[in-house]
C-alpha cells in the first residue's frame, strides 16, 4: 500500500480489535438490529459468541464470566427491550461486584432528544447509569479504542461491577480512514487494575486488635472468591488456628472439611467472637448488619476492603484496611503471624463442640432423607453431597429459597470460585445462565441446582445448553411452588405461590437433543445422579419431591412482614 494509502477501518471493526487488544475473546448476548452483523464479523474475526434466549440470562452469563476470570464479561444486546431485559442483569452484577461490560445498539442522540419515535428508541445511557459503575456512550468510532479501555479499567479496577456502553448503529457502521493500524486509537490497557496497598500504620493496628481477641472470626465474602486470595487465608488459618466462615460464594477458599471451618457452628461463631475480621464481605443483611444477637454486643471489627466507603456502613470499623485483598493479606498475615498469635483453645473447642453437635442433627436428618416415604430436600441432595466429595472440581450454580439454603448447608465445597448462587440480592433467574458461562470458561462439568420457581425463570436457556453441547446436568428440585407446594389461601384457586407439582421438566432436555431423567425417590436419585454428570453430556433431573416439603421464603423467612392474612 503506497504511503498515501489510507485503510478504511468501521466501528465495528475497531470495537472487535480494541476487544481482542484487551484479551475479551468472548461474547454473551441476543442479537437483532442494529447488531447482528456485528456479532457475525466478531465470530469471522475469531471471536466465540455465545447466543441466548434472553438478555438477562446473556447478561448474567458475562457476569458469571467476569467473576471467574477477574476479567470483564462482554454482553451484547440490541435496544431498547433488549437492553432493559439486560438491565436487571446489569444491576446484579454491580451490586454482586462482578466485572462485566454490557453493550447495547442504541439510537442516535436527535430522535431521543427531541423524543422523534425511532425504532426501539429510548435513553438508554441515562437509564443505565443508576443500575452500573459507569454508563459511557461512542457517538465517534475513532474514540472506541479509548471505550473499551475506559470501560475495561471501570469494570475491573477499585471494587468491580458492571459498566455500561452504549453504542449507536451508526457508531458501528462509520468508517474511519486510518493510515495503518497503530492509527486505529486502539491500545491494550496498562494494568487495568493496579494494586492497592493497605499503609503500615493499619496492618499494626489491625494486629494490635487481634492480638487481644480471645475468640477471634475470619469471616469470608464474594469479594475474597474473587480476589483469588486462598493461599494466604490458608496460611492465615492453618498458623492462627483462627477459625473461618464462608459466605456462600466463599465456600471453597478454605476447603469446607478444614478443621478451622466453622460453618456448621455458624450462629455459635458470629454470636461470640469478640473480634471478627471480615474479608470482601459487606455487613449487610445477609449478616443482619452486624447487628446483636447475631454478633456479640461489644464485637470489634476488622475489614479488609477495596472501597473505603464500605468501612462503617453498618458498624464502628476498630481497624479498617484498604487495599486490594492480596496486597493487605501479603502485608497482614505475615505481621500477625510473626507475633505468635494464636486463637484461644477453649474457643476453638466450643466450636467443634457445636461442629459436632450440629452434624448429628444434619446427619439423623440425612439419615432419615433416604427412607422417609414423603421424598423430600435430604433425599434428593444426599447423592448430590456425596458426588461432590469425590468430585470437588465440579462446577455448582444453585438458587430457589429451600432448594438454594438445604443445599448450601448440605454440599461442601473444597475448590475456590465453584460454586455460584443468587448472590447479594437473592435474584431468581441467574443459574442457567451463570452455569453456561461457568461450563464454557471451564471446561468443566457444572450441575445447575434448581428450585422449581427458580427454574421457571429462564428455563429456555435449556435450548441454549442443549445447542453448545455443555457438560451441565440441571437438577430441578420440584416441590410444586414458590417454597412448597401446599398454598391454598382461599379455595376457588391455587394459592399465589402454587405451581405444577407434577410437571415434566425433565422433557425439555428431550425436547433439544439432551438427556431426560425422572426421580422421584431416593435410589433412583442416587443411581441416576453420578451417571447424569459423568456423562458429559447436557441434560436435566426432574426431582419430584413431596410438595408438602420446604419453608416459608427458605432460610430468610424472618424478612416476610406480620402475618397480614390472619382474619382481622
Ligand atoms: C427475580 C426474582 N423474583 C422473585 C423472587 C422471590 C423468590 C425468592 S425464592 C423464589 C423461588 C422459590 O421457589 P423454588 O421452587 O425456586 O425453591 P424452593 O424453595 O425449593 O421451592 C422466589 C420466587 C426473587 N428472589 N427474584
Ligand atoms: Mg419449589
Amino acid at each position: 500500500m503506497g504511503k498515501n494509502d489510507l485503510m478504511i477501518k468501521t466501528g465495528a471493526d475497531l470495537l472487535i480489535q480494541a476487544l481482542q487488544e484487551n484479551g475479551i475473546n468472548k461474547m454473551y448476548g441476543v442479537v437483532g438490529i442494529p447488531v447482528t452483523d456485528f456479532a457475525r464479523l466478531a465470530q469471522l474475526r475469531g471471536m466465540k459468541y455465545y447466543g441466548f434466549r434472553r438478555e438477562d440470562a446473556a447478561v448474567d452469563a458475562a457476569a458469571a464470566a467476569g467473576y471467574l476470570r477477574q476479567k470483564p464479561g462482554v454482553a451484547l444486546t440490541v435496544s431498547a427491550p433488549g437492553f432493559l431485559n439486560g438491565l436487571t442483569a446489569l444491576a446484579q452484577a454491580t451490586k454482586n461486584c462482578f466485572p462485566l461490560i454490557m453493550m447495547s445498539g442504541s439510537s442516535e442522540r436527535h430522535y431521543i432528544d427531541l423524543d422523534q419515535g425511532d425504532y426501539e428508541g429510548l435513553d438508554q445511557y441515562n437509564v443505565a447509569k443508576p443500575f452500573c459503575k459507569k454508563a459511557y456512550r461512542v457517538d465517534r468510532a475513532q474514540d472506541i479504542g479509548l471505550a473499551i479501555a475506559r470501560a475495561v479499567r471501570t469494570a475491573v479496577s477499585g471494587r468491580p461491577g458492571g459498566v455500561y456502553l452504549d453504542l449507536p448503529a451508526e457508531t458501528i457502521s462509520q468508517e474511519l480512514k486510518v493510515a495503518n493500524e497503530k492509527d486505529t486509537g486502539v491500545y491494550k490497557l496498562v494494568d487495568p487494575a493496579p494494586k492497592q496497598e493497605p499503609s503500615q500504620a493499619a496492618v499494626l493496628r489491625a494486629v494490635e486488635v487481634i492480638k487481644q481477641a480471645k475468640r477471634p472470626l475470619l469471616l469470608l465474602g464474594k469479594g475474597a472468591a474473587y480476589a483469588q486470595v486462598e493461599k494466604q487465608l490458608q496460611i492465615l488459618v492453618d498458623k492462627t488456628d483462627i477459625p473461618f466462615l464462608p459466605m456462600s460464594m466463599a465456600k471453597g477458599l478454605i476447603p469446607d472439611d478444614d478443621k478451622h471451618s466453622a460453618a456448621a457452628a455458624r450462629s455459635l461463631s458470629l454470636g461470640n467472637a469478640d473480634v471478627v475480621i471480615v474479608v470482601g464481605a459487606r455487613l449487610n443483611w445477609m449478616l443482619n448488619h452486624g447487628d446483636a444477637p447475631t454478633f456479640a454486643q461489644d464485637v470489634k471489627f476488622v475489614q479488609l476492603d477495596i472501597d473505603p466507603t464500605e468501612f462503617d456502613s453498618n458498624q464502628k470499623i476498630d481497624a479498617p484496611l484498604l487495599g486490594d485483598l492480596g496486597s493487605v493479606l501479603d502485608k497482614l498475615v505475615p505481621a500477625l503471624v510473626n507475633t505468635g498469635y494464636k486463637a484461644d483453645k477453649a474457643w476453638i473447642d466450643a466450636i467443634v463442640a457445636d461442629t459436632d453437635k450440629n452434624d448429628a442433627k444434619f446427619a439423623k436428618r440425612l439419615a432419615a432423607g433416604k427412607t422417609d416415604p414423603k421424598f423430600g430436600y435430604y433425599g434428593a441432595l444426599l447423592p448430590i453431597q456425596e458426588y461432590f466429595e469425590k468430585h470437588p472440581d465440579t462446577y455448582l450454580v444453585s438458587e430457589g429459597a429451600n432448594t438454594l439454603d438445604i443445599g448450601r448447608n448440605l454440599i461442601a465445597m473444597k475448590l475456590p470460585r465453584h460454586r455460584l448462587d443468587t448472590g447479594t440480592w437473592g435474584v431468581m433467574g441467574v443459574g442457567l445462565g451463570y452455569a453456561i458461562a461457568t461450563a464454557v470458561e471451564t471446561g468443566k462439568p457444572v450441575v445447575a441446582l434448581e428450585g422449581d420457581s427458580a427454574f421457571g425463570f429462564d428455563g429456555m436457556e435449556m435450548e441454549t445448553i442443549c445447542r453448545y453441547n455443555l457438560p451441565i446436568t440441571v437438577v430441578v428440585v420440584n416441590n410444586g411452588g414458590i417454597y412448597n407446594g401446599t398454598d391454598q389461601e382461599v379455595p376457588s384457586q391455587p394459592g399465589p405461590t402454587k405451581l405444577d407439582s407434577t410437571a415434566k421438566y425433565e422433557l425439555l432436555a428431550q425436547a433439544f437433543g439432551g438427556d431426560s431423567y425422572f426421580v422421584s425417590d431416593y435410589q433412583t436419585m442416587e443411581e441416576t445422579f453420578s451417571k447424569a454428570v459423568d456423562s458429559k453430556r447436557p441434560c436435566l433431573i426432574n426431582v419430584q419431591i413431596d410438595p408438602s416439603m420446604g419453608k416459608e421464603s427458605g432460610h430468610i423467612g424472618n424478612l416476610n412482614p406480620e402475618d397480614i392474612t390472619e382474619e382481622v
